[in-house]
C-alpha cells in the first residue's frame, strides 16, 4: 500500500504548525522524517494516522482519503507506535498485544488459537515473549516500547506508522527493532531522531524544518554536511562506511577540533 500526502496544513492554537506538506511513500518502501525539535514531524505524523485532521490538505492511502475511512477500517490498513501510548488499566503483556487484533474482530469476538499464535510471534520477535505474563504497568520504558512495537506487528497492518520508535531502547534494542521492521517488507513511516540510524535503514528521508518539507530524496541526497549545518546547526563529517556502505556521520561539537 503506498501513501500520499498532499499540500498538507495545520495551524494549532493559531499558529502555523504545518505548511504545504507533500510526501509520497511507496509500497514496501521505508520513508525517515527527520527535523529538529519543534518541527512538526509528530503532528504531522498524526495527521496522517487520522489523529489529527488537517485544515488543508489530503491524506491517501491507495488512493483512497482515510478521513472517509472508519476507525476500524483505519486499524485495519495502519499499525502506529506513538509516543502517547497509554493504557489506562493494568493489562498483561499479552492482554495488550492481543488487543491489535481487535481491527480483525466482530465486537464482541473472543480472541482464538490463531490471535495467540500471532501475538506470540510478534512478542518473540521483539525478545519479549518471557514476559507475556507480567503487567504492562511494571515494565520498563524500553520493555514497554517493544510491547507497543509487538501490538502493532500483531496488528497485520499494510502501513507502519512510527513516531521515535526507538525514544528509550538501548542500542541492541534499537537495531533489533529496525532490523525487524525493516525485514517486515511493510510500507514504513517513521519519525527518527538519529540521523546514523534514518541513514541506515530509510530509503528516502524528508526533512521537516519550521513545518515545512526543506528536502527530500536518498539518505546521501540529502543528509549532505551543508543541510546538518543549516538545519540541525551542527559541524558534521559525512562519508561512506567502508563497511556498510551506509552514510556515516561524525558530530563535530567544538571540544572535539584538535
Ligand atoms: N496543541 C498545540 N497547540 C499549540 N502548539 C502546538 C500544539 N501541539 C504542538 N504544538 C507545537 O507544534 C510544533 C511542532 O510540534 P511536534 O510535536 O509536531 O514537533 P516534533 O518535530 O515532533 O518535535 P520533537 O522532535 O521535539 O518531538 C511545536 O512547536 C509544538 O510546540
Amino acid at each position: 500500500m503506498h501513501v500520499k500526502v498532499e499540500d498538507l496544513s495545520k495551524d494549532l492554537s493559531g499558529e502555523k504548525i504545518l505548511q504545504n506538506i507533500n510526501l509520497h511513500v511507496d509500497t514496501n518502501e521505508f520513508v525517515g522524517i527527520v527535523g529538529p525539535n519543534g518541527s512538526g514531524k509528530s503532528t504531522m505524523l498524526k495527521s496522517i494516522y487520522r489523529h489529527l485532521k488537517p485544515d488543508f490538505g489530503i491524506v491517501e492511502v491507495n488512493g483512497e482519503n482515510i478521513y472517509n475511512w472508519t476507525a476500524k477500517k483505519t486499524a485495519k490498513h495502519m499499525a502506529v507506535v506513538s509516543q502517547e501510548s497509554s493504557v489506562p488499566f493494568d493489562f498483561s503483556v499479552k492482554e495488550m498485544v492481543l488487543m491489535g487484533r481487535s481491527p480483525h474482530k466482530r465486537f464482541l469476538d473472543r480472541d482464538n488459537i490463531e490471535d495467540e499464535k500471532i501475538a506470540e510471534k510478534a512478542l518473540s520477535e521483539v525478545g519479549m515473549l518471557s514476559f507475556s505474563r507480567r503487567s504492562f504497568a511494571s515494565l520498563s520504558g524500553g520493555e514497554k516500547q517493544r510491547v507497543i512495537i509487538a501490538r502493532a506487528l500483531t496488528q497485520e497492518a499494510d502501513v507502519l506508522v512510527l513516531d521515535e520508535p526507538t525514544n528509550h531502547l538501548d542500542i541492541q534494542h534499537q537495531l533489533q527493532i529496525l532490523d525487524l521492521v525493516k525485514r517486515l517488507k511493510q510500507t514504513v513511516i517513521g519519525a527518527l531522531h538519529d540521523l546514523n540510524l534514518a541513514a541506515a535503514y530509510c530509503d528516502k528521508i524528508y526533512v521537516l524544518n519550521h513545518g515545512e518539507i526543506y528536502a527530500s530524496g536518498t539518505p546521501q541526497d540529502v543528509l549532505t554536511t551543508e543541510l546538518m549545518r543549516k538545519i540541525f546547526g551542527v559541524e558534521t563529517v559525512v562519508m561512506e562506511h567502508p563497511i556498510t556502505k551506509k552514510l556515516a556521520i561524525t558530530y563535530l561539537s567544538e571540544g572535539m577540533h584538535s
